[in-house]
């Protein structure tokens, strides 16, 4: 036992310290899931129900028990059930963190980054410029930057592509005439994956009032995945990008060119 010192009469060790720091670091990511979403006010009549009947529990108020204990008995099944998005959010950031950090562990290894990175400066710069005119143009886009994650089962297919990621094609997919320009292109794998696909959208009520289908889209995807997602406005032209949950808007173009190298 790793003893550090006394509270009173309690020792503590350096385990318990770990303890704290684990469990706070765990409630702080859960309430950065749920903050500004409609389970945030269930994750508290949850909790209060769970209060309620621990407090019942105490005062051996037997019959107020019985019908409480059978809410509990199925608490957590009703939990998973109803925070099924963001216990896979939660999930997926705790997987894709740990990914992330094996990768770029793998790549130093085999030293293979000269060649990706050349490659990666270039997609940037597509992605970048494509949305700077699409933006001058007003044409409405919206495109996910899903890293090496598989968005199936959170997006509707769309059309497959499997396509190098151009300014041209960007700008063609967009193109208001084109058949393909309705719904999201999903970029992961340093390929543009798929086109038209259909998000699911936000029920956020912070959003403001302003930001429509498209932008709710972009904001929905990132609540239930680790990905980002730019959004040109077709009625401002505006640029903004939706992470974590959150929504930015009226990016510049230097303020888009830092974004997309953090999130690509
Ligand atoms: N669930 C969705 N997934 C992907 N794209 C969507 C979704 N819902 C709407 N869109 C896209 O958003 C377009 C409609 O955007 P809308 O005008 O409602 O949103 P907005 O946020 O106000 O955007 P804008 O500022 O460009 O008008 C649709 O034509 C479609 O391309």
């Amino acid at each position: 036992m790793i003893y550090l010192f006394d509270i009173g009469f309690l020792p503590v060790r350096i385990w318990d310290v770990l303890d704290i720091i684990i469990v706070g670091y765990l409630m702080y990511q859960i309430y950065k899931l749920l903050r500004g979403n409609i389970a945030f006010n269930i994750f508290v009549g949850v909790l209060t129900l769970y209060v309620v009947w621990w407090l019942v529990n105490q005062l051996e108020m037997d019959l107020l028990s019985a019908v409480l204990d059978q809410f509990v008995s199925v608490g957590v099944i009703i939990i998973i059930i109803i925070f099924q998005p963001e216990v896979r959010r939660f999930l997926l950031f705790l997987g894709n963190t740990t990914l992330r950090q094996r990768s770029n562990f793998l790549g130093r290894i085999l030293d293979r980054n000269l060649e990706s990175t050349e490659e990666k400066v270039r997609q940037l710069r597509a992605l970048r410029s494509a949305i700077v005119r699409m933006s001058k143009r007003k044409t409405g886009a919206l495109i996910v930057l899903a890293g090496n994650l598989d968005l199936d089962g959170l997006v509707s297919s769309g059309v497959a592509m499997d396509a190098d990621i151009t300014e041209p094609l960007l700008e063609s997919i967009f193109n208001k005439h084109s058949p393909l320009h309705d719904g999201a292109v999903i970029v992961s794998n340093g390929r543009l994956q798929s086109a038209s696909c259909v998000l699911p959208v936000s029920e956020n009520p912070n959003l403001p009032s302003s930001a429509g289908l498209r932008h709710r889209a972009a904001v929905g995807i990132t609540e239930r995945a680790n990905v980002a997602a730019f959004i040109v406005s077709e009625e401002t032209g505006q640029i903004s990008i939706a992470a974590e949950g959150e929504l930015r808007r009226k990016l510049d173009e230097q303020e888009l060119k830092s974004l997309l190298s953090e999130y690509y």
